[in-house]
This record gives C-alpha cells, structure tokens and sequence, in this order.
C-alpha cells in the first residue's frame, strides 16, 4: 500500500466510535504497495489494519472484495476479515474515501522467494481457486485485455522517455495479445495480484493472503500466469525454471490444470506481463503530488514480456512434458 490521503487523528477516533475494537491508542501510515491508503491502527483491543481505497477501486465493487474475503475465510482460507461496525456494515466513509477496517495478519513477506514459497504460493493459489468456485458474487476484470490500449494510450506522450521506442513494441504486442487472447478457458474467481507482497509467511509455511482489491472473475489459469511472472523470475531477470515447476506442480496437485489451459500459458503470461508493464507504466508516470508511494519499475515487466516471447510452449516454464 501507500498513502495517498491523510487522516486525522479525530476523524478517526470518530470513524472508530462506530466499531466495538477499542479506543485509538495509536495509528501509522504504511508505506508498502501503491494502490490504496493503508494504515497500521491500533487499539485497547489490538491491531488492524485501516485502508482507505483510492483510485483503481471503484465503489460500487467493495461488496464484492468484502464478501470474498469473507467468504474465503469461511472455506478456511487465511486472509483478512472485515470488521464491521455496531450496526453491521463493513463499509464506512473517512477523509472522503470509501474506508473500511479489517484484521491484522501475522506473518511476513518474502524478499527473495526459494523453491519452496514458489511451491507453497501455488498450492495456495489452487486452494484459492477451488474456494471461490462457489462464491455467488461475480466481478469482471477491470484489467483484463480490453483496458490495456487504453492504457497505453495514456502513457502514450511521455512512454518513450521511459524506453526508447517502447510505445510502438508495446502496440505491437498487443495486436498479437488482442487477436490470440484465449477466452473459452475455465473461469472463477482470481486473486490477479498474487506478488509476494500479498503472501505472508511465518517461518517457512505459508500463513495467509492479502489484498484481494484486483481480485474479480476471469480466466483461473491467468493467475497462475501471473504467479510465474512475479515468483519465478531472478533479480537479474532470468525465469527460473525449477521455481515454476514447482509452483505449477504444487498447483496441480489441488487443481490440475486442462491440456487447453496448459497450452495457454504462454500467451497468459505475455497478457500478465503486458497488464503489469502498463499499469506501472501510468503509475510511473503519474505520481501524485505529495503521496507516499514509491512507484514500482514499468520495464521489469518489458523484460518479463521479451522471457515469454520467447517461449515455445509451457514447458519451459517447468511443466512436465
Ligand atoms: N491484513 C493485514 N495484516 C497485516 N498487514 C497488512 C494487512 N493488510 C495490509 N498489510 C500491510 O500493508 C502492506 C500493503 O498492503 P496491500 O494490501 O498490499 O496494499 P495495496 O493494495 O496498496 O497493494 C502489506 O505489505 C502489509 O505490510
Ligand atoms: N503488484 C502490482 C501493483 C500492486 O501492488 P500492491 O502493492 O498493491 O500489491 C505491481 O507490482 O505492479
């Protein structure tokens, strides 16, 4: 997260009257992600965690994020629950933002993920996937492959002083993305912003997810796209192929994934790369004044997309032949 609005001290003692967690003894802004505003809020009756949703979530889709996780968690999923108020909604109003409160999760994240948390990451995703299966709320992906020329188009001015000749590489890749995106593959809902800075450890065992704000429904084997693309890769940009064997193995021993969805993989890991390129790519070109955030690097994903140009098929990303 970031923080792009401030609170008050006493706008939020007054948003916090209306729960039963306590009095106010303190609260932080948390500078990790760059999404919405986030603060560590801690009360007479423990920590929670304060979030106030900023511009990519729309509000009409809260009911959507708040019933998953609460759905999730009743299929023994561990995440985090929204809290709710005296008189039971979970969705509040502070510092002009759509707010909510939901519990604190122990655990860390990890900065250089081994074999092992890919593993672990896709066995969780898996579960994921299979908990959400009946979850009566749909949502379309927002960030699916209609929205990124538009994106493009609106880092389109300034997308060149960030790279060279970017711009027309990225258009050209999207004529191949737009024309070859695979539509007929099982659908559910997706976490679509599994990074390991939504996936919390304590020791070597996975012990929870966070930030479901991407999450909508879609393609289920895209997500296990985007896994490969923010798990599997070194920091000096190679894919390690024995990281994305061993998250797609873990994946498939709770859910196996279809020959059609095998085949895949490879264009819904460009699509992966290609939606993360763009949305960085606007972010770094738009930090807002004054905001708390520290902007995450566009041609990461440039680099990523080249990797999965060049794949053949699936099993270079470490599925058995
Ligand atoms: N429920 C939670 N429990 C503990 N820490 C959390 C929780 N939610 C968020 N955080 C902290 O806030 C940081 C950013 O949260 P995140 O949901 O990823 O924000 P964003 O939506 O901007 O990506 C996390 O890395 C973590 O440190
Ligand atoms: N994971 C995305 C950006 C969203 O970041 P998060 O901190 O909200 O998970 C990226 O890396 O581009």
């Amino acid at each position: 997260m970031a923080v792009y609005t401030d609170v008050t001290t006493d706008d939020l003692a007054r948003f916090l009257s209306r729960y039963d967690i306590g009095e106010l003894l303190s609260y932080k802004g948390i500078a990790e992600g760059v999404e919405n505003s986030n603060f560590l809020v801690h009360t007479s009756k423990g920590h929670f965690i304060l979030t106030l949703y900023e511009k990519r979530v729309a509000e009409k889709d809260l009911p959507f994020f708040i019933g998953l996780m609460e759905h999730l968690a009743a299929r023994g999923l561990n995440c985090p629950q929204p809290v709710k108020t005296s008189d039971g909604s979970a969705l509040g109003m502070l510092a002009g933002r759509p707010a909510a409160i939901v519990t604190f999760l122990d655990g860390l994240w990890i900065r250089k993920p081994s074999v092992g948390h890919c593993a672990a990451v896709g066995e969780a995703l898996a579960q994921l996937h299979i908990a959400g299966s009946d979850f009566a709320m749909t949502r379309a992906n927002a960030l699916s492959v209609e929205s990124w020329r538009p994106l493009l188009d609106r880092a389109a001015a300034r997308g060149d002083d960030v790279r060279p000749g970017l711009c027309a590489e990225v258009a050209k890749e999207l004529d191949v993305l737009e024309k070859s995106w695979p539509r007929d593959l099982p659908q559910g809902v997706i976490h679509a912003d599994l990074f390991p800075d939504n996936v919390f450890f304590l020791g070597d065992k996975l012990s929870g997810l966070i930030d479901f704000y991407f999450a909508c429904t879609d393609t289920l084997a895209y997500d296990v796209a985007i896994c490969l693309n923010c798990w599997c890769f070194e920091p000096d940009h190679a894919f390690n192929v024995t990281k994305g064997r061993a998250l797609l193995k873990a994946y498939q021993t709770v859910r196996p994934l279809s020959a059609a969805e095998c085949a895949a993989l490879p264009i819904l890991a460009r699509g992966a790369a290609m939606r993360f390129l763009l949305t960085r790519l606007v972010d770094w070109l738009a930090v807002p004044e004054g905001a708390l955030v520290k902007p995450k690097d566009p041609l990461e994903y440039f680099r990523k997309l080249r990797f999965h140009q060049s794949v053949t098929s699936a099993t270079d990303y470490g599925l058995d032949a």
